[in-house]
């Protein structure tokens, strides 16, 4: 299974195309729809979330609810593209338009000025435009739907935000459910609500400094079998594959499985995860500090992932930067921005993990229809009971 993405932040709308998804599974817009909702949602985002409903348009690939083995085709429109289509438009504008909005003082900590000196652009908004996480709305869609497919299989998707600059929340284990349930209902995404008020302050506070903050987002996968993910070759490492996507999204600077960075200062003797048998359980482990993953592939313990964003780089209060035109030291221009997106975001990684984890299910237990699937799938569930 594979996806591509396409269009800009102020452009008509965002397209993806998901191919080899199998026929016969469920693909609701209504649960499309609840993710890009969940997404849009968080405490710290500027006015474009006010302006944006995002709902998914699905264009090919599915009938009557249901996928048909062809390419599956989602749109998301931007609304604000009503304000931005003399600016955005794919026709040559006006002599009067043409130096409208244009960007030529890049943001230090944004792609403006790599992507202008590499794609030979002087108007940084050709980068901008499309380096924007606006791109994440269809990445959540596709995500949406590699949670349906991960559910027929009783494999769930949970997140929740570690930390918001200096504030950290204090985690709780909780059921999958309990967890799901509290973290939908604070606008930061946590269970802790000492953390909230003190994390949703730090917003505001910065927010009033023309600052910005980041933050440390978990996810959580239960119900994955042992076994996604290989060790045989650097490219099949699940642990591998998850870090790609995670550190993929916009201003995801770092990765760490169950434990992390912390085993950096933890001997091994009380690391590792050890092992136990029992007749009803078949092979399992009292902890799981390796996050699920040994080897690159799935203990059957959850995915424990964290990734950290960095602070948003468009500052109110602007960092010296340098004019692309007259080469003069200025501040960066400043486009309308968020504060803090970390919540946001969480949901975003969510979204991207559940890819990799359904892309690794497909890969095998990969059949055309679902039906397929589950046989390949239960025949491998006796194998490993039989073990
Ligand atoms: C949900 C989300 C919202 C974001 N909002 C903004 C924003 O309003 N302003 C901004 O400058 N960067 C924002 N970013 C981060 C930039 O897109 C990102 O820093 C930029 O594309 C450069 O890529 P890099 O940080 O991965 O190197 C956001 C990222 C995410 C995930
Ligand atoms: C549009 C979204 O996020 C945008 C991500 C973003 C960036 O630079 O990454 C900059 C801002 O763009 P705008 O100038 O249009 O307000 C955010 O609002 C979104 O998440 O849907």
């Amino acid at each position: 299974m594979r996806y591509l993405t396409a269009g800009e932040t102020h452009g008509p709308q965002l397209t993806a195309i998901i191919e080899g998804l199998p026929s016969n599974m469920n693909v609701l817009a209504e649960e499309i729809n609840n993710q890009l909702a969940r997404r849009q949602k968080g405490y710290g985002r500027g006015l474009r979330m006010q302006i944006e409903k995002d709902t998914v348009n699905i264009v090919g690939g599915v009938r009557h609810g249901k996928t048909t083995g062809a390419p599956v085709a989602l749109v998301v429109e931007n609304k604000d593209w009503a304000h931005w289509t003399k600016v955005m438009s794919v026709e040559p504008v006006e002599e009067e338009n043409e130096g409208k909005r244009r960007v030529n003082r890049p943001r230090p900590g944004h792609a403006d000025l790599n992507g202008g000196l590499k794609y030979n652009q002087r108007d940084l908004r050709n980068i901008l435009e499309r380096s924007s996480a606006r791109e994440t709305t269809v990445r959540v869609a596709v995500g949406a739907i590699a949670r349906a497919f991960l559910a027929e299989f009783g494999i769930k998707v949970a997140g929740q935000v570690i930390r918001i600059g200096e504030v950290e929340a204090v985690r709780q284990e909780l059921p999958l459910d309990e967890l799901i349930r509290l973290t939908e209902e604070s606008p930061v995404r946590v269970t802790d609500k000492g953390a909230e008020a003190k994390m949703m302050a730090a917003i505001d506070q910065a927010k009033s400094e023309g600052d910005t903050l980041g933050g440390i987002v978990e996810v959580i996968v239960e119900g994955v079998p042992v076994g996604l993910g290989s060790h045989v070759q650097w490219d099949r490492k699940l642990d591998g594959r998850i870090a790609q996507a995670v550190v993929s999204i916009q201003a995801f600077k770092g990765v760490e499985f169950g434990i992390g960075f912390e085993a950096a200062s933890t001997k091994g003797s009380k690391l590792h995860d050890e092992i136990l048998y029992s007749e009803e359980d078949g092979f399992n482990r009292r902890t799981n500090r390796a996050g699920g993953l040994e080897g690159g592939m799935t203990t059957g313990e959850p995915i424990v992932v964290r990734g950290v964003m960095k602070p948003i780089a468009t500052l109110y209060k602007a960092l010296p930067s340098v004019d692309i035109d007259t080469k003069e030291v200025f501040t960066a221009q400043i486009e309308r921005s968020d504060t803090c997106a970390v919540p946001a975001a969480g949901v975003i990684m969510e979204n991207v993990v559940a890819w990799v984890v359904a892309q690794a299910f497909m890969e095998k237990f990969g059949g055309d229809s679902i039906e397929e699937i589950r046989r390949n799938y239960t025949s491998y569930l006796e194998q490993v009971k039989e073990y």
